[in-house]
This record gives structure tokens, C-alpha cells and sequence, in this order.
């Protein structure tokens, strides 16, 4: 028997999450039966998607795991696997859910990024970059929440590409951070006089892509920016997701007739059965120093609410994840 913690929601949330809608619980778990395995989580991740996505239950994304005892040939004892158990320190699985890290992970590279760079965050701004922008050497991209898990790798991504990147972020220490990755142009939108100006002088010339993170307010001052046939990535649009009452317009669609843009929202798993290749292809650019990776590390279980309301607040640099 293995005593497991797990973080229940008590209250749907209303408008940005409190302490008191979250409650630690405390259970025993059996044994795995024939074909299951017992997981201890090693990191976990927070993510902006999980102030949407539950409404009676706590998010079911994404954590690493070490396999603490296992009647499952595929997932022998020790081996690592990223489960999408949900917020718990331990957990039985049927293998079902699990994903293999990596074969070749090297040593010397932390598991907690394969919630990051080398998971899902990663993969959306690949995907987003690739699949969704086709973005070409030489144009240039502006993506918001910049510093962010993905943001990060949208700008690094699109440096490696050979664009102009503009990133904007929430503070001068996220700013330094662009800069210090590569980004051509950054600028902090809490301070900066206007934002409209802050993106022409980013880029007089305007912007073949953007990569939106946040919505709202900024959306509506990025568009008329674009170039004539600018191409928009809906990747998120965190600048809503607390909203008790949803924002109104101003409305997209005149700037879209007149600049004649392509906008598509988009999720990561619909490219999922690319995932072994464009990982592979992250670890390599990683280890060649082509990517970097920083993360904003809570330590201990009890303190994922907090965790997940800092994301939320913008406390990050890097992603966010808690190391139990
Ligand atoms: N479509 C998909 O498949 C996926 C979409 N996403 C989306 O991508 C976006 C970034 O996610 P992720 O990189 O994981 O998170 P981040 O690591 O970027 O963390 C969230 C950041 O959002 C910024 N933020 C918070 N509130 C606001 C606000 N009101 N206005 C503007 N910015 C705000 C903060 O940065 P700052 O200090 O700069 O304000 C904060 O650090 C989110 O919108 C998320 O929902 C993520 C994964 C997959
Ligand atoms: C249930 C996992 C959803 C991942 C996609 C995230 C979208 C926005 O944050």
C-alpha cells in the first residue's frame, strides 16, 4: 500500500482561482493487478489550459513519473514515462495513458523538460511555427508572452529559421531574457507608453506572422500591424481565461478584409503522431546549444494551487513546472 496525496477541486473556479477551491486529499492505493503499474510523479506541470479544462476535476495533463513497481512488461521498475494522471503524487495506471520518455534521453538533461521544451509546450510552438504559420527565413514574427513556456520556443524556433523576432513580455527581467535568447526586439507591454507604437517601432515594417498567446486587448491593437496577407497562429488567448464576464469587441474582421490575413486556432495534438520525430529534433537542437531552456521551479507537492496561480499572475520565466 502506498499512502498518495492528490489536489482536488472543491469549487469551480470564479474569475482567477483562490486557495479555497483547491483541497489536498489523502488516500491509500492498492497494488497494481496483472498489467498495471504504480507511478510516483517526479515533476509536474502547470498550464494555462487547466483554468479551463476542468470543471469538477483537476486537470488529467502532464507529469513525469518514475515506475515504482510495475506487473507491466512495458513499463519496467525505474523506467520513466510522462502519464497524464492529474495532479497526484502517486498513481496505478493500465499503461494506457502513458508516453515513454524519450529511449536516448541523455543524463545530463533534466526530465522536467520533457513537460517543456522537449513536451508539449515545445511541440505547440513547433507545430505552431511549422504547421500552422509555415513561417520563411527572412519574414518576421511577433509572438506575446514571449517568456513563457512556449513563447520562448516560438522566438528561438524562429530564430533558427532565420526571421526577425519580436517578443513581448511582462517584465523588464523577461525582457533581458528575450534578448539574452536572441530575440532581435523586445519590449515590456505593462510599461511601454503605447502598445501600438511599441510594435511599429519593433517593426516599421510590419509583420508577415504572429503567434498569439494572450487575445484581447492586445490582438486588437496587433492586427492592424500585420502585413497585407499576414498569417495569425491562435495558439492561446490567456488574457481571457479569468474573465468572469467574456471581453467585447473591438471585432477582428474589418482589419482582416482590408490587411486580407489568414487566422487559424490551433491545438498541438493534431500533429501528435509527428511527436517521436519533432522531439528528436528539439533534443538535437537543444544539445547543439541551439535551444535554450529555463524553467520556474516550485518545489513540493502541496504547493501546486500556488504554483498554477503564479502562472497565472505571470510569476514565470521559462516553464512552469513543481518538483515533488
Ligand atoms: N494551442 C495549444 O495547443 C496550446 C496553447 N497554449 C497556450 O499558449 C499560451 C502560453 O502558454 P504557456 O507558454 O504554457 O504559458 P506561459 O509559460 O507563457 O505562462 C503564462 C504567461 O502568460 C502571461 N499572462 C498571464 N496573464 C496575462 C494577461 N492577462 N495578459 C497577457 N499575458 C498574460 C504571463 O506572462 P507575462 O508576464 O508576459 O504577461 C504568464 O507568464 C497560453 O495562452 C496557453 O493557453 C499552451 C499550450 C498548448
Ligand atoms: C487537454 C490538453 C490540451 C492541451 C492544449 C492546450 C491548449 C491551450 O492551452
Amino acid at each position: 500500500m502506498v499512502q498518495a496525496k492528490s489536489w482536488v477541486m472543491v469549487k469551480h473556479f470564479d474569475g482567477f482561482p483562490k486557495d479555497s477551491d483547491f483541497q489536498l486529499k489523502v488516500e491509500e492505493l492498492p497494488e497494481p493487478k496483472d498489467g498495471e503499474v504504480l507511478l510516483e510523479a517526479v515533476f509536474l506541470s502547470v498550464d494555462p489550459y487547466m483554468r479551463w479544462v476542468f470543471w469538477n476535476k483537476l486537470p488529467e495533463y502532464c507529469k513525469t513519473a518514475e515506475t515504482l513497481s510495475s506487473k507491466n512488461p512495458a513499463f519496467p521498475v525505474g523506467s520513466h514515462v510522462v502519464s497524464h494522471c492529474g495532479w497526484r503524487s502517486h498513481s496505478v495506471s493500465d499503461g494506457a495513458d502513458l508516453i515513454p520518455i524519450m529511449a536516448d534521453w541523455p543524463s545530463d538533461v533534466s526530465l522536467s523538460l520533457a513537460l517543456g521544451t522537449i513536451g508539449m509546450p515545445g511541440l505547440t510552438a513547433l507545430y505552431g511555427i511549422e504547421e500552422v504559420l509555415g513561417l520563411q527565413k527572412n519574414e518576421t514574427l511577433l509572438v506575446n508572452a514571449a517568456a513563457g513556456a512556449v513563447g520562448n520556443v516560438v522566438g528561438q524556433i524562429a530564430k533558427i529559421k532565420g526571421c526577425k523576432v519580436v517578443g513581448s513580455a511582462g517584465s523588464d527581467a523577461k525582457v533581458a531574457y528575450l534578448r539574452e535568447l536572441g530575440f532581435d526586439e523586445a519590449f515590456n507591454y505593462k510599461t511601454v507608453p503605447s502598445l501600438e507604437e511599441a510594435l511599429k517601432k519593433a517593426a516599421p515594417e510590419g509583420y508577415d506572422c504572429l503567434f498569439e498567446n494572450v487575445g484581447g486587448y492586445f490582438s486588437t491593437v496587433a492586427l492592424p500591424q500585420m502585413k497585407t496577407f499576414g498569417r495569425i497562429a491562435v495558439c492561446g488567448s490567456i488574457s481571457t481565461y479569468n474573465d468572469g464576464t467574456p471581453q467585447t469587441g473591438p471585432y477582428p474582421h474589418f482589419t482582416m478584409i482590408v490587411k486580407q490575413l489568414k487566422m487559424e486556432g490551433f491545438t498541438q495534438n493534431r500533429w501528435q503522431h509527428k511527436n517521436p520525430e519533432s522531439l528528436k529534433r528539439m533534443m538535437a537542437w537543444l544539445k547543439e546549444g541551439k535551444l535554450k531552456c529555463r524553467e520556474h521551479v516550485t518545489k513540493g507537492f502541496e504547493n501546486m494551487p500556488a504554483a498554477f496561480m503564479g502562472l497565472l499572475r505571470g510569476d514565470n520565466i521559462g516553464k512552469a513546472v513543481v518538483a515533488v
